[in-house]
């Protein structure tokens, strides 16, 4: 069976005193409210990685993610952070393949195989985010983008590796936009995941988290999370505040 799984995504916010702060919150409140089935995850930047992990500490349900790395072990990359660094300081998992990081940054499916490789090497779990753009949604292209982008990066990974990987799927048009995909939508798009990885390593698909990503909060989590196939959320904004957070956790 699928793990429950609920993933902040902080993006490219809070400073120091800030990221201590909500961390702290949110471990609080997780280790009072999640409830014991279900994994947390805290999605940070680089910076506050290790001042996270020390909040974290020996608590059991939230774990910690970073929000990209670099495919290379190590050398003359100034600026990149590889996955050997991150596993350094006790990342658990690591987001891959953010439509904002295909966007704004040039990620492709080919670079993102190399990325999803570095992960797994190093011991961590990537959270691999697929999703189509809203025009490809119009000309109802969803699950053909959806279909290349999951095996033009994952479905090189033996079945063994492919079982540690959690995949979001994120509708781009529904992110930080306030516009949500329906329950339906978001339902019948992860049945389509999960059979397009059925269709590539059977039974193992299963136990493969599809977690569905856009405007998740509060208020439309249970109905977004009673789909069969959503085994959870990558929660951009309302993982900035720890309250709405775990109570994302507590929405199935
Ligand atoms: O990684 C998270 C997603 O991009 C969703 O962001 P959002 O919840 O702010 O729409």
């Amino acid at each position: 069976m699928a793990k429950k799984i609920v993933a902040g995504n902080w993006k490219m916010n809070l400073v120091k005193d800030e990221a201590k702060a909500l961390a702290s919150e949110v471990v609080a409140q997780a280790k009072a409210e999640t409830p014991s089935d279900v994994t947390l995850i805290m999605g940070v930047p680089f910076v506050h990685i290790a001042e996270v992990k020390n909040i974290i500490g020996d608590a059991e349900n939230v774990f910690l993610a970073a929000q990209n790395c670099y495919d290379k072990p190590s050398g003359a990359y100034t600026g990149e952070i590889s996955a050997a660094q991150l596993k350094s300081y006790g990342v658990d998992y690591v987001i891959l393949g953010h439509s904002e990081r295909r966007e704004y940054f040039g990620e492709s499916n080919e670079m993102l195989a190399a990325k999803v490789d570095a992960v797994l090497e190093n011991d961590m779990l990537p959270i691999f985010c697929v999703g189509e753009v809203l025009e490809e949604r119009e000309a109802g292209k969803q699950n053909e983008v959806v279909s290349k982008q999951l095996s033009e990066s994952l479905f090189h990974l033996p079945v063994e590796d492919f079982k540690k990987v959690v995949i979001a799927y994120e509708p781009v048009w529904a992110i930080g936009t306030g516009k949500t995909a329906s329950a339906e939508q978001a339902q019948d798009m992860h049945k389509e995941i999960r059979a397009m990885l059925t269709a590539k390593y059977g039974d193992a698909a299963n136990d493969i988290s599809i977690l569905y990503g856009g405007s998740c909060k509060p208020s439309n989590a249970n109905e977004i999370f009673a789909g069969a196939d959503v085994d959870g959320g990558l929660i951009g904004g309302a993982s900035l505040a720890a309250a709405d957070f775990v109570a994302i956790s507590k929405s199935y």
